[in-house]
């Protein structure tokens, strides 16, 4: 059962992406999971499926590198867009998004954030732009802010995001029981009311280069809370995305996307 896969990035965000608009592919969590190994399999942060969809030009599925199906992804948004082309619509799991082609990438509607803490969702209810809580090992300028952007994030304002061990400190706040569905971990450090720089530990991932939906997060964590204003760069460790959005609105998010190859596989040689 060959079929053909695109290995493509967004910002070093990578991703194994199979178009089964015109024939199904059947993807299990198992499945993804084989093929997002580095070791043993073709290795990727995220596995991405482009569907058929009633509601908009196609629809996008994604699974994390632990097989973890999840709402949204804006760096393989950006991969999407420029796989079906300028002014089409995408259906994910975290809303309906427009997608532009642009010189290099691609520009998206990310639709627009949820405060409400069960909208995140948290464990119980709380004022999600100040959580009464700290973890071990991280000193924060403010206490931690949580949102979803399609899927769920947690944002924490640090003095410098260089000098953490995200590999150690991400983990534990990622399976913290008052994220019911885990959670992203953004580590930003504001530079400028226009930049931000921004490590993120992603659920289901880990450490990845980049990470859109956490920029959108952190970005609007930022405006919202009077520490920055829109048309925000972050600068993460693959590159930087522009970040649009004004209170009551929706998320512009735009950055590069990169088809790296084309690349063949032998699905039945990865468990169903
Ligand atoms: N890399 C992505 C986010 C992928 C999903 C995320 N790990 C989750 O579990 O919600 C991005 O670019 O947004």
């Amino acid at each position: 059962m060959r079929q053909i896969f695109h290995k493509m990035h967004g910002l070093g965000n990578d991703f194994v992406v199979f178009d089964a608009r015109d024939a199904a592919i059947a993807i299990t969590p198992q499945r993804a999971r084989a093929i997002a190994d580095r070791h043993f399999g073709v290795g990727c942060d995220q596995l991405i499926l482009i569907e058929p969809s009633d509601v908009a030009a196609a629809r996008m599925r994604i699974w994390n590198a632990d097989g973890g199906e999840v709402e949204s992804c804006g760096n393989a948004t950006r991969c999407a867009a420029i796989l079906l082309g300028d002014g089409t619509t995408l259906e994910t799991m975290g809303g309906i998004l427009d997608l532009s082609v642009t010189d290099g990438g691609a520009s998206v509607d990310m639709g627009a954030p949820r405060f409400d803490w069960d909208a995140v969702p948290l464990a119980y209810a709380m004022d999600t732009r100040a959580l009464p809580l700290a973890w071990d090992g991280v000193e924060t300028i403010t206490p931690p802010i949580a949102l979803s952007v399609g899927n769920p994030h947690v944002i924490l304002f640090v003095p410098d995001t260089d000098a953490l061990d995200i590999e150690a400190l991400g983990r534990p706040i990622e399976h913290d029981p008052i994220f019911p569905e885990r959670v992203n971990v953004n580590f930003a450090t504001i530079e400028s009311r226009t930049r931000i720089r921004l490590r993120v530990w992603e659920r289901g991932s880990g450490a990845t280069l980049a990470c859109g939906t956490g920029a959108c997060a952190t970005a609007v964590a930022a405006i919202r809370s009077g520490r920055a204003e829109s048309g925000v760069t972050v600068a993460l460790p693959g590159g930087e995305l522009v970040i649009d959005w004004q209170p009551g609105g929706t998320i512009r998010m735009t950055g590069p996307a990169t088809h790296v190859f084309s690349g063949e596989l032998d699905l039945a040689a990865f468990p169903a």
